[in-house]
């Protein structure tokens, strides 16, 4: 059997495609077993057997997407994905199984998209789209990708895969779903393209009788190939009428050999001998016998390019991926609206509704005075209105009103309220129960501490407010020792939006970048658009620069509208540098995105990175010190929470904010370089990922 299918089959000196000794597996499962194949150059391969045997499997290892962990492939000459080869890329057009279109995409955006890939000028995609729509018997090439019918699709993506006038075309079952006429004409169109001798085929597809318009067909079977050779030869040699009796014959005659094999291995060894030896002149190759010889050979597999086959991005398929991240924002306009207005509407609500003062607080108020100067109703004037609604009842209808949760607390004042508050602030010396009849007597349900809080900060306020009326100048006699000059940062009135805005605006800016990418990523994964993005030449790299670039801009809207909405709508105060927080802001996205890269290049479907983004967002906003500060976590987790990308960087934009600090301020620059050294270690960690994984 040496020289393999070369020696048997006319005239073909150079191979398209060479398999020797494939061997593939997911985890535990192998797929390929020593298979060998081989595509002769400028002809038409079917690649037969039943589902599920690995021929999607072998054409992804031929076009360099999934890694073989045993043999060689050689494609037009080099191994897939060798530095410089046009495989993946341009001399290689693939049609997955799984059609691989943008929905949002009409006809004519998808053959542009994939024409920009591959550096046709405009007049050539102008012209190819022509060609292709007659040819494909397509519809307008401005219908919608996703209004077209199942078999239109796969034209459309037939049509993808025939643009660039490929030297070799892998097509994964292009005629399925196709009417007859139209089947008959993709093979024709097939045999003709062929004719000249530059171009080969490869093509997967069910309707086995169709494959005898192939020149070669290679009918596989549990991983393995059964067979290799043109389709008349295998009938003649199988006495067979159809492509499909011959097929059957060799899967019995296959499955008594591996019975027999099973039972006594060194007879069947033998027999698997004489049996090729008969064969020797039928151009009928069994794998076994061909893939022992091949097996010895010298592995050569590319597997240092984790990027695809060119190192350096190249800025054509980069502006390629943004027009198409662009036409798909344009046909998703209430996608983008979302996008765009969601972080504004978060920022809003979070502004609207947390740390603001409580409104409208049910107090009862039980007045027992009698003495004409009503020191008591004095002191209830300056209590603000707007934040305690005063009920006026008697002592049991203000207990049974709290207890039954109709008021927040009681405020009482004793029948000599006024004579004993007087007599506390001018004597010096006065009984305790002078004291205590000239003190408003408060009690309060505290089941809400920020309610008990208020009604605590209001009393004090209004007492400060009457003490002033009551002695004027004089009313420092009846103030605390305690005396709270202007601060040195902030006002004296704090509120806990102030404190909370930069963190909500660092982690909403955050966790829309990390859902949005790996969202995006994990869907066009499932969808295969990323693995066809890939054979048709653009690196990983480039994908996600491109994804980087695109989502800046998206970035850059959203950061605009939601600082216009923090600064300007709800006047939280800014003491810093503007520059610095957007910096800082951006800086947080990209995080954001880096992050989104892991998830997406960890996990394969979108619930799951719903899930992984939904999971990391409250365990972050609640440990991050963005609610509540961080000096009340108590200690192991506060570690935790020092190492967690927002800390650091929710406190510098607080520095910034409030502080009005810059750069030199160890708390500012740490949470600029935190977030960098975040961005960095997400991005390795993507890539490496993805390279085990690939
Ligand atoms: N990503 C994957 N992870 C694990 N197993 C997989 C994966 N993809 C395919 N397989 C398994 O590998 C085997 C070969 O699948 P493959 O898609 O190559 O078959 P096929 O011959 O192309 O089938 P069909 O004609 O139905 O498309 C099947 O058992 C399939 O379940």
């Amino acid at each position: 059997m040496s020289g393999g299918i070369e020696s048997i089959l006319p005239s073909w000196s150079e191979s398209a495609i060479e398999c020797r000794g494939v061997c593939m597996s997911y985890g535990k499962l192998n797929v390929l077993s020593n298979l060998a194949l081989t595509v002769p150059q400028g002809h038409i391969y079917g690649l037969l057997g039943p589902s599920g045997c690995g021929k999607t499997t072998l054409l992804r290892c031929i076009v360099g997407r999934l890694r073989i962990s045993k043999g060689r492939i050689t494609v037009l000459g080099k191994p897939p994905a060798f530095p410089g080869h046009g495989v993946p890329g341009r001399m290689v057009g693939y049609m997955p199984q799984d059609l691989a279109l943008y929905d949002e995409f009409t006809i004519s955006d998808t053959f542009w998209f994939f024409g920009r890939i591959h550096g046709l000028t405009s007049k050539e995609t102008e012209s190819r789209i022509s060609f292709l729509i007659e040819f494909l018997d397509l519809p307008e090439k401005s219908r919608l990708v996703r209004n077209l019918s199942g078999g239109q699709r796969r034209r459309v993506s037939l049509g993808a895969a025939l643009l660039q006038n490929p030297q070799l075309l892998i097509l994964d079952e292009p005629t399925v779903g196709v009417d007859p006429v139209l089947r008959s004409r993709i093979w024709h169109h097939l045999l003709e393209i062929v004719k000249n001798g530059q171009v080969s085929v490869i093509i997967t597809t069910h309707y086995i009788e169709e494959a005898r318009q192939a020149n070669v067909v290679g009918l596989m079977r549990n991983g393995n190939l059964l067979a290799e050779a043109p389709p008349e030869k295998l009938m003649q040699q199988h006495g067979a009428l159809t492509l499909e009796s011959a097929f059957l014959e060799l899967c019995q005659s296959s499955d008594q050999s591996a019975s027999q094999l099973h039972m006594n291995a060194e007879g069947a060894e033998k027999e698997l001998h004489q049996h090729s030896e008969d064969c020797d002149e039928s151009f009928l190759i069994l794998s076994g016998s061909i893939n022992q010889e091949v097996t010895e050979e010298p592995k050569l597999r590319v597997d240092w390019n984790m990027w695809g086959k060119h190192i350096f991005p190249k800025w054509r398929n980069i502006a390629a991926l943004m027009i198409k991240t662009f036409v798909r924002m344009k046909r998703m306009p209430g996608s983008l609206c979302f996008q765009f207005l969601l972080p504004v509407i978060q920022i809003s609500l979070m502004c609207l509704c947390i740390g603001g003062e409580p409104k409208e607080i049910q107090v009862a108020v039980v007045n027992n005075e009698t003495d004409g100067l009503f020191f008591s109703q004095s002191l209830l004037w300056h209590l603000d209105n707007s934040s305690v609604h005063q009920v006026f009842v008697n002592q049991s209808k203000a207990i049974a009103g709290v207890e039954d949760g109709q008021y927040w607390g009681i405020i009482g004042f004793g029948a000599n309220f006024s004579k004993y508050l007087l007599l506390r602030i001018m004597e010096k010396q006065v009984t305790e129960q002078i004291v205590d009849g000239g003190s408003v007597h408060v009690w309060l349900d505290m089941t809400n501490q920020q309610i008990a809080f208020t009604l605590q900060l209001k009393l004090q306020e209004a007492f400060e407010g009457f003490i002033k009326d009551v002695l004027g100048i004089q009313s420092y006699l009846a103030s605390l020792p305690v005396k709270f000059e202007v601060p040195i940062y902030g006002s004296k009135n704090p509120d806990f939006t102030t404190f909370i805005a930069p963190g909500a605006i660092v982690s909403i800016t955050f966790f829309l970048a990390v859902g949005l990418t790996a969202l995006s990523f994990v869907m066009e994964r499932k969808q295969g658009l990323l693995d066809r993005c890939w054979v048709a030449g653009v690196s990983s790299l480039e994908t996600m620069l491109a994804h980087l670039f695109s989502q800046l801009f998206t970035m850059a809207v959203q950061i605009t509208l939601l600082l216009i909405f923090v600064f300007l709508v709800f006047k939280i105060p800014n003491e810093g540098s503007l520059v610095l927080i957007v910096i800082l802001i951006f800086l947080q996205g990209v995080t954001g995105i880096s992050m989104g890269l892991v998830l997406s290049s960890a996990i394969d479907d979108e619930q799951s990175a719903n899930q992984a983004s939904l999971g990391i967002f409250f365990p972050n906003l609640i440990i991050s010190g963005i609610i509540w500060p961080i000096e009340c976590i108590p200690y192991p987790l506060r570690y935790l929470s020092m190492a967690l990308p927002q800390t650091y960087a929710a406190e510098a934009l607080r520095c910034i904010m409030s502080r009005g600090w810059g750069l030199t301020h160890v708390m500012v620059w740490r949470g600029f370089a935190v977030t960098l050294a975040w961005n960095t270690f997400f991005l390795i960690l993507a890539t490496v990922i993805l390279k085990i994984r690939r």
